[in-house]
């Protein structure tokens, strides 16, 4: 399944940065079909199926799931929505060059990739109220520090690997969410 690079954005940076808030937000305005990698493996993980719980394991110790097993469900998730979709947010993917170079050769290019950014610091202190709430298994103090040093050393480069055909734009979430949006907006519509 190829689907054009126009139709495809991704969203990506560390946890906790906000990428979820923003793309909530680029839904509601634009309309494109929103597929977080995180949400459909929880979902795999809430069904209760063996795959699920071996996900469960991987994901509770802060790791990667293997590259094949989000692709295939990003896939899934894609075709499933291939005849009313106005195009796709790919939200915290892709975690690693590897799982972006397989996604270029089995899905396409993307036109955009937006990189929220926070400091480190301010991605702990979300995490942690977010925790408070949101019954995240790996919303705990020691997993989020092992997803942040993931985090710099196989998703960062992921940036990088983009920066090289231009479609990276650097989204500054340090501001108030209204203000982050505001630059997303401007990035989305350049695309037009
Ligand atoms: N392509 C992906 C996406 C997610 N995961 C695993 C590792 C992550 O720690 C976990 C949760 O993914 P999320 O994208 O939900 O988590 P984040 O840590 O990025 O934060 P968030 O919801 O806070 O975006 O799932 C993975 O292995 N491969
Ligand atoms: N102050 C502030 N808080 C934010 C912003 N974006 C997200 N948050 C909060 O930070 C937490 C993590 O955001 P989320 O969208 O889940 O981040 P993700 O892990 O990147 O998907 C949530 O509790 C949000 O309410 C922002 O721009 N400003
Ligand atoms: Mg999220």
């Amino acid at each position: 399944m190829r689907i054009s690079t126009e139709d495809k954005i991704l969203s990506n940076g560390g946890p906790g940065s906000g990428k979820g808030t923003q793309c909530e937000k680029i839904v509601a305005k634009y309309g494109y079909t929103h597929l977080s990698s995180g949400d459909l493996l929880r979902a795999e993980v809430a069904s209760g199926s063996e795959r699920g719980k071996q996900l469960q394991a991987t994901m509770q110790k802060g790791e990667l799931v293997p590259l094949d097993t989000v692709l295939e469900m990003i896939k899934e998730a894609m075709i499933a929505k291939a005849d009313v979709s106005k195009g796709y947010l790919i939200d915290g993917y892709p975690r690693e060059v590897k799982q972006g170079e397989e996604f270029e050769k089995k899905i396409g290019a993307p036109a955009l990739l937006l990189y929220v950014d926070a400091k480190a610091e301010t991605m702990v202190k979300r995490l942690m109220k977010r925790g408070e709430t949101s019954g995240r298994a790996d919303d705990n103090e020691e997993t989020i520090k092992k997803r942040l040093d993931l985090y710099y050393k196989a998703t960062e480069p992921v940036i990088a690997y983009y920066e090289k055909s231009g479609i990276v734009r650097k989204i500054n979430s340090e501001l108030p969410v209204d203000e982050v949006f505001a630059i997303v907006e401007k990035a989305i519509d350049e695309l037009k």
